[in-house]
């Protein structure tokens, strides 16, 4: 960056954590009061919060986490007194309704991808809705489980996977918010693909898992196919030459929507099998049997991963956040 570049940059990410600063609902409470996240005030402090000015916690944006389970993660019992809400969208029905509560005093949103009863396959599922639900509830960052096949033998069956970028194999999804339709957002986005996943969220992800020793790999290709049907042996092995870690049907387009809304996201992924390049038999009642096994941990490193996220001050991320997707706009660009 040159440095008129760099300064104008710099104006545009100081702009925007005004403007976060200002939406920010919490954490306000009271000149003398020490710095703590929304998560830890007492209900005092946090009535205090609404009225009071604060310097140091009032420019910290409220953090809300959405969670989208997946395929044996539908309906966890995570959130204690979750209110079901039915969210419609300008890009139709997410996969059902949307139940918000709290995990630890901080704001969740829980969407089972599939469905509650898993009755969308990978195809049907409206990633738009989805993705666009859960921000329209407020949300800052998603958090998402997967199942996936394992493309590595150093990746075994039950252990997990934080990736770190993925190869798009799907032909049917909408991948976009920007479409050019009457319901869709106007102009064209061209948003990048590196990072896909929020470094900041994968980081308290990875490091949560290790803390709880689970056995986690910190980076993976995840390849992601169409389905519904699994692959072929010539197609698995083919994924494993071209660098694939761990093989699925879902992330894509969710991590990029997610981009597209400025979200902090990051995805868990459990292997659940060997796929079929391993001479391993791939079938829904062994992919399920494994997770259902190690579902207890995925549950375990959720509740412990949401009050760090909450801890953290956000506000330069999401305003970063923002420019990107501001940068990947054409139509911006052509108004500038
Ligand atoms: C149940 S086997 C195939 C199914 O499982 C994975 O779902 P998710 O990513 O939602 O956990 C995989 O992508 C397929 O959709
Ligand atoms: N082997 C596999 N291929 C694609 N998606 C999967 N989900 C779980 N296992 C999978």
């Amino acid at each position: 960056m040159d440095g008129n570049k760099r300064l104008l940059h710099g104006i545009v990410v100081k702009f925007l954590k005004i403007k976060l600063s200002k939406a920010a609902t919490s954490t306000a409470i009271g000149k003398n009061l020490p710095c703590l996240p929304h998560h830890q005030l007492s209900n005092s402090q946090r009535r205090l919060n609404s009225t009071v000015k604060n310097t140091c916690l009032s420019a910290m944006p409220k953090v809300k986490i959405g969670i989208i389970g997946g395929s044996g993660l539908n309906n966890p019992e995570l959130l204690k007194n979750g209110v079901e809400k039915t969210v419609d969208t300008q890009f139709g029905q997410p996969s059902d309704v949307l139940i918000e509560g709290q995990i630890q005093g901080v704001d969740v949103v829980l969407l089972a991808r599939h469905g509650r009863h898993h009755t969308i396959n990978p195809t049907n599922v409206n990633y738009r809705a989805n993705i666009w639900a859960l921000k329209t509830l407020g949300c800052t960052h998603v958090i998402v489980s997967a199942a996936v096949g394992s493309l590595k033998e150093e990746i075994k069956p039950g252990q997990f996977v934080v990736p770190d970028s993925f190869i798009d194999r799907t032909t049917k999804r909408i991948q976009t918010f920007y479409d050019g339709s009457p319901n869709g957002l106007p102009g064209v986005c061209h948003i990048p693909m590196e990072p896909a996943f929020c470094p900041t969220t994968r980081k308290i992800l990875l490091e949560t898992a290790q803390e709880l020793g689970l056995t986690v790999h910190p980076k993976g290709n995840l390849v992601v196919i169409e389905g519904p049907r699994f692959s072929s042996k010539a197609e698995s092995n083919m994924y494993r030459s071209i660098g694939g870690s761990i093989i699925g049907m879902t992330l894509v387009p969710e991590v990029v929507l997610a981009k597209e809304a400025g979200l902090c996201y990051a995805c868990v992924a459990m292997a659940t099998d060997y796929d079929c390049w391993f001479d391993h038999v791939v079938d829904v009642p062994s992919v399920l049997a494994t997770f259902k096994q190690n579902v207890d941990n995925i549950i375990k490193l959720f509740v412990n991963v949401i009050p760090r996220i909450a801890e953290q001050d956000w506000t330069d991320i999401l305003a970063n956040n923002e420019l990107t997707v501001k940068n990947g706009i054409q139509s911006e660009q052509v108004k500038k």
